[in-house]
C-alpha cells in the first residue's frame, strides 16, 4: 500500500516522506510548491504537482496509486499572515481540506492523519500544560481554520467508514539528524529559524514580539518539538489507524515551555555568535503561553520522544541553516531526479 503525503515538499512533510521511506512504505506526494520545494522531496517518492482542492488531480492520484492512507500537511501556517488575510486561510486550510476529505472518502480510503495545531487553544486561564480537553479559544484565523478542519473530520468520521488522527503540533523546529531535510521556508517567521538566520548574518536582527506577557521574563512561552519526534508520532498514528483505531485528537509537544529570551540564549550558545535583538510590541494573534500535556499521545500511540532538548533542537536547526548558506553560495544547477544538483 501507498501513503499520500500532501504538502510533502514543505518543512514537516519532507521529513515525513523520508521517515515513511525509511520504514519501507511507498510514498506519493501532492504539493503546489507554494511554500515548498521540489528538491526537498526524496527522489524515491512519486511527486504530483497540484492543489489538494483540485478534484481532478486527486482522482488521477487515486487512480494511479493504491493509496490506503492520507497524511495531510498541505496548508498555510503563519499566524500573523492569517490575521492580515483571513479568507485566504479559510480557503487554503478549511475549504481545500474539505475537498480532500470528500475525495478521500469517495474512493474508500479510511485512514487520515491531519496536521492540526496548538493554535486551537489560544491563551488559557492557567499556565499549566494544556490537555486536549481544554476549552478551545483560537486567537487567530489560522487557529480557527484548523479547528474547523478538525470539526469536519469529526463529523465525517461519524457518518462514514473513515477514521482519523488529528495531531495538534506545538512549535516544530529542528532538522533531520541525517541532514537530508530541514526548514528551508523563504521569509520564515518561526522564532528558531529566524534566530539561526540572524546568527549566520542573513538578517540584521531578531525582533522580540512582546515583553509584557504574564510569563516569568515577560516574553512568549512555547513548547518546541523536534521535527523528527513529530514525524515519529505520525508513523505511530498511521499504525494505529491501520489497526482499526477510532478517531483521536492528540497533542504533540514535550510538556516544557521556553520563553523567547531562553530560545535566543540557546541560539547564542549553539552558534557561538551574538546578534542584535530588538524589543518590539506584541504580534497580533499571539498567545502568551502554550505548553502541551502530551500524556494522551504517549498513552494512545506509545509515543516516546527521543530528541526532547532545546539545545539539540537548536543545534540541528543551526546545522541545517549553515548547510543552506553553503548551498546558496554555489550556483544552482538543473534538477535531477527531483534533487537539486549544485554546480561547483
Ligand atoms: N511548523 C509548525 O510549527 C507547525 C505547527 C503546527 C501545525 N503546523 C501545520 O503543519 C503543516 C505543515 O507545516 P510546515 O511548517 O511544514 O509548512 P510548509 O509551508 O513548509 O509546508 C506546507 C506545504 O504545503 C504545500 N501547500 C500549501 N497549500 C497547498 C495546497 N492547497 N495544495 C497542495 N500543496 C499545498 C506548500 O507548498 C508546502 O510544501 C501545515 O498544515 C501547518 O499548519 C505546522
Ligand atoms: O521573530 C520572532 C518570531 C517569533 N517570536 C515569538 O516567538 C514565539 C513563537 O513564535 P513562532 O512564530 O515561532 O510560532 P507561533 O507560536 O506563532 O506559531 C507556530 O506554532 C503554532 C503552534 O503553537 C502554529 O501551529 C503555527 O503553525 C506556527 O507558526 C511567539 O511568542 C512569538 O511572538 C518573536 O518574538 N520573534
Amino acid at each position: 500500500m501507498t501513503v499520500l503525503v500532501t504538502g510533502g515538499a514543505g518543512y514537516i512533510g519532507s521529513h515525513m516522506v523520508w521517515s515513511l521511506l525509511d520504514a519501507g512504505e511507498r510514498v506519493v506526494v501532492l504539493d503546489s510548491l507554494t511554500t515548498g520545494f521540489r528538491w526537498a522531496v526524496a527522489p524515491e517518492a512519486r511527486f504530483y504537482f497540484g492543489d489538494v482542492g483540485d478534484r481532478s488531480v486527486l482522482a488521477r492520484i487515486f487512480a494511479e496509486n493504491e493509496i490506503d492512507a492520507v497524511v495531510h500537511f498541505a496548508g498555510s501556517a503563519v499566524v500573523p499572515e492569517s490575521v492580515a488575510n483571513p479568507l485566504a486561510y479559510y480557503d487554503n486550510n478549511t475549504a481545500r481540506t474539505r475537498a480532500l476529505i470528500a475525495a478521500t472518502i469517495d474512493v474508500g480510503i479510511r485512514h487520515f492523519v491531519f496536521s492540526s495545531t496548538a493554535a486551537v487553544y489560544g491563551t488559557q486561564d492557567t499556565s499549566d500544560p494544556v490537555t486536549e480537553a481544554a476549552t478551545l479559544r483560537p486567537q487567530s484565523p489560522y487557529g480557527r481554520s484548523k479547528l474547523m478542519s478538525e470539526m469536519m473530520l469529526e463529523d465525517a468520521a461519524a457518518a462514514h467508514d473513515f477514521s482519523y488522527v488529528a495531531l495538534r503540533y506545538f512549535n516544530v523546529a529542528g532538522a533531520d539528524p541525517l541532514g537530508r531535510a530541514g526548514q528551508s521556508t523563504l521569509g520564515a517567521t518561526h522564532l528558531i529559524k529566524v534566530a539561526c538566520e540572524t546568527a549566520l548574518g542573513k538578517r540584521r536582527k531578531v525582533d522580540v514580539f512582546g515583553t509584557d506577557y504574564p510569563t516569568a521574563d515577560g516574553t512568549g512561552v512555547r513548547d518546541y518539538i523536534h521535527v523528527s519526534d513529530l514525524v515519529e508520532a505520525h508513523g505511530s498514528a498511521l499504525e494505529y489507524l491501520r489497526g482499526g483505531g477510532e478517531p483521536l485528537v492528540l497533542n504533540c509537544g514535550y510538556g516544557e515551555g521556553f520563553s523567547v529570551l531562553q530560545v535566543l540564549d540557546a541560539v547564542r550558545r549553539v552558534s557561538g555568535r551574538d546578534f542584535r535583538v530588538n524589543y518590539a510590541p506584541r504580534r497580533p494573534g499571539d498567545a502568551a503561553q502554550v505548553v502541551a500535556d502530551p500524556s494522551l499521545a504517549r498513552l494512545k500511540l506509545d509515543w516516546v520522544p527521543t530528541h526532547a532538548s532545546l539545545e539539540h533542537i537548536v543545534q540541528s536547526a543551526f546545522d541545517w541553516e549553515s548547510y543552506l548558506s553553503r548551498k546558496n553560495s554555489f550556483d544552482e544547477g538543473p534538477e535531477e531526479n527531483g534533487r537539486l544538483v549544485v554546480n561547483g
